[in-house]
C-alpha cells in the first residue's frame, strides 16, 4: 500500500481534554474496533477466561484490569523513541466470548476469533486470561506463519503433561503445542523460571522439548541487557511469539495473580528486556494471568498495562518500518 492510501492512525482519547478517568476504558483509551472501521494493525483483544487454573481463580477479571490501569500511558514511549499510536492503527477489539463451563470448546472459539483478527491482516496483544489460552493463540499465529519463535516469561515452565487427566490447562499449553509442532524449536526460551517443581524430570522433559531456560536469577545476576542480547541472537530474524505471564514478576511487583513464586524479576527487567528486542519480528503477544482479586492499589495490572504497551510498540514500529520499505 503507498503511503497516500495509508490512513492516518486514530490515537488514544486526548487527556488534555478528556480526564483520563472519565468514559469506559479501552486498552490506552484507544478507539474501538468499530470506531475505526473495523480494520486495524494491532488489534488489543481480552480473554476473559480462566477454567484452566490449578489454584487462586480470577484471571477471567484480568483484562478489563489491564484496560482500567492502561489510562495513565501516554502516546510517546522514550524508551523505544516511537509513538506506537502514530506509527500504526492499534484499537481495541473488545473480547473475545469462551465458554467458562468447557474448556476443549473455549479453546476452540478463542482459536477461531483469532483465526478472524489475524485473517484480517492484525497482529494481536491479547489480554488474558489465564495462561491456557496460550495454546489456540499459537495455533491460529502458526497457521499464519509456520512454527513460530516463543518467547515465554513466567516463574512457571507450563511444558507439564496433564491436570487431573485435563490436557488443555494453564500449566500445560507449551507442551501441547510442542507436540503439534507449531513451535520452533530452534528457538524456544523461558524467561524468569523459579520456585519448585514436581519433579528434576520437568526439567528433563522441558529441556527435551527443546526449550531454554533463562532463571530470574540469572536475570539479576547477567542484567536486561545482556539477557535480551541473547535472546536476540537465539531468535534472530524469525517470526516470534512473546507470551507474558504476569507472575514471572516477583509478588512484590505482581501481588495479583494466580500462583505466586517468591524471588521473581521485577517489572523494570521486564520492561529493559522487551526494549532489548524492539528489533525482533514480533507478529503476536499475550500479556496474561492478571487476577485482579489479589492485587493491590492495580500494582500488577499497571505493570501489565506497561508490559503490553512496550510490546505494541515493537509491533507498530515494525509495521511503520515494514509499509516504508514496501513504499521506498
Ligand atoms: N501458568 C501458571 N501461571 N501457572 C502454572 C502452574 C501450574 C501448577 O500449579 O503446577
Ligand atoms: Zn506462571
Ligand atoms: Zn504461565
Amino acid at each position: 500500500m503507498s503511503s497516500a492510501e495509508t490512513p492516518t492512525p486514530r490515537g488514544p482519547v486526548d487527556s488534555s481534554r478528556v480526564p483520563r478517568y472519565a468514559g469506559p476504558a479501552t486498552y490506552a483509551r484507544l478507539p474501538r474496533l468499530d470506531e475505526v472501521g473495523g480494520k486495524t494493525d494491532v488489534a488489543v483483544v481480552g480473554v476473559p477466561f480462566d477454567t484452566g487454573v490449578s489454584y487462586r481463580p480470577g484471571a477471567r477479571f484480568g483484562g478489563n484490569a489491564i484496560r482500567e490501569a492502561s489510562r495513565l500511558l501516554r502516546p510517546y514511549n522514550p524508551a523505544q523513541d516511537a509513538s506506537p499510536f502514530a506509527l500504526a492503527q492499534v484499537a481495541d477489539a473488545g473480547d473475545i466470548a469462551a465458554n467458562p463451563f468447557n474448556i476443549n470448546e473455549a479453546v476452540e472459539t478463542i482459536e477461531a476469533a483469532a483465526d478472524d483478527i489475524l485473517g484480517s491482516g492484525a497482529r494481536m496483544m491479547t489480554l488474558g486470561g489465564d495462561h491456557t489460552i496460550a495454546l489456540p493463540l499459537l495455533r491460529s499465529v502458526a497457521k499464519k506463519h509456520g512454527p513460530v519463535a516463543l518467547l515465554h516469561f513466567d516463574a512457571h515452565l507450563d511444558t507439564w503433561d496433564t491436570y487431573f487427566g485435563a490436557e488443555y490447562t494453564h500449566g500445560t499449553p507449551f507442551r501441547r503445542a510442542v507436540e503439534e509442532g507449531i513451535l520452533d524449536t530452534e528457538a524456544l526460551s523461558h524467561v524468569g523460571t523459579r520456585g519448585p517443581l514436581y519433579g528434576k524430570q520437568d526439567l528433563t522433559d522441558d529441556e527435551k522439548m527443546g526449550f531454554g531456560i533463562v532463571t530470574s536469577a540469572d536475570v539479576y545476576r547477567r542484567g536486561a541487557d545482556e539477557v535480551a542480547d541473547q535472546l536476540r541472537q537465539r531468535i534472530g530474524d524469525r517470526p516470534l511469539y512473546i507470551s507474558i505471564d504476569i507472575d514471572c514478576l516477583d509478588p512484590a511487583h505482581a501481588p495479583g495473580t494466580g500462583t505466586p513464586e517468591a524471588g521473581g524479576m521485577t517489572s523494570r527487567e521486564l520492561l529493559e528486556i522487551l526494549r532489548g528486542l524492539s528489533s525482533c519480528n514480533l507478529v503476536s503477544a499475550d500479556v496474561v494471568e492478571v487476577a485482579p482479586a489479589y492485587d493491590h492499589a492495580e500494582i500488577t495490572a499497571v505493570a501489565a498495562s506497561h508490559t503490553a504497551y512496550e510490546l505494541t510498540t515493537i509491533m507498530s514500529r515494525q509495521i511503520a518500518a515494514s509499509r516504508e520499505a514496501t513504499t521506498a
